[in-house]
């Protein structure tokens, strides 16, 4: 199998539904999960690059292998539930910190998933979506109040930001990299993937650049005239 050339994890709480995001996107279907143990990767080509899903355990007593997958992560997916607003707490409190071990230009996304469940609004036939629908910012009305709202999850992203010490105008908006989503539905869930592969690639293209930029090629260093000692030349 040939190794992945990038890499994007998803983390989140126990039953934010993870598992089930990755599925929906990988498989198109919705079946029943069991609480993740450990973790599990997915490969996807996109265009001609390899890139690895790592879907990961949520519960509490798989917490330290976390940061052991988010090793040389390119991207990462903070995974909430929208009616939860524990499992957004626990993202700034408890995940964060696992992220320490992936690149220094990581993406982060926040993801508020389970949307299905409060919105009136059409959330059915996630295939369909519009560009900006559904993306953070945009005007959905709820028959049940969102308990999570869409500008707590912005302020989590630059909150993030400024932890990692990484500069606004170089890193995507807020706009883009927040996402409420529907894995049941499909709603915006090849948004969220597909979103994060356009960015990944320039990524790993630069990475590559910059790889070969240090690369010495041994053929074309010359090796020094030999010169007998005491000869003139
Ligand atoms: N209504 C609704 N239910 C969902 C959605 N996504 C997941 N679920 C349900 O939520 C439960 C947990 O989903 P999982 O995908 O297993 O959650 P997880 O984040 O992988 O959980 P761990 O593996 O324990 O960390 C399951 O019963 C899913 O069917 C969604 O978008 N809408
Ligand atoms: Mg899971």
């Amino acid at each position: 199998m040939r190794r992945p050339d990038g890499k994007i994890v998803l983390l989140g709480d126990m039953n934010v539904g993870k598992t089930s995001l990755l599925q929906r996107y990988m498989e198109r279907r919705f079946p029943d999960t069991v609480s993740t143990v450990g973790g599990a990767f997915y490969l996807k080509q996109w265009r001609s690059f390899n890139i690895s899903i790592w879907d990961t355990a949520g519960r509490e007593q798989f917490h330290g292998l976390g940061s052991l997958y988010c090793r040389g992560a390119a991207a990462i997916i903070l995974t909430y539930d929208v009616n939860h607003p524990q499992s957004l707490f626990e993202l700034e409190d408890r995940f964060l910190g696992l992220t320490e071990t992936a690149n220094n230009d990581c993406l982060f996304a926040i993801v508020g998933n389970k949307v299905d469940l409060t919105s009136e609004r059409d959330t059915e036939g996630g295939e369909k979506e519009g560009p900006a629908s559904g993306k953070v910012g945009s005007c959905v009305s709820t028959k049940v109040p969102k308990q999570v709202q869409p500008e707590d999850a912005v302020a989590l992203y630059k909150k993030i930001l400024k932890y990692k010490m990484l500069d606004e105008r170089e890193m995507p908006a807020a706009e883009q990299m927040c996402f409420e989503t529907s894995a049941k539905t499909g709603y915006n869930v090849d948004l969220l993937f597909e979103t994060l592969f356009d960015l990944v690639v320039p990524m790993i293209m630069r990475q590559r650049a910059e790889e070969s930029d240090q690369t010495v090629d041994i053929a074309s260093c010359k090796t020094p005239k030999q010169t007998r000692p005491g000869c003139c030349a």
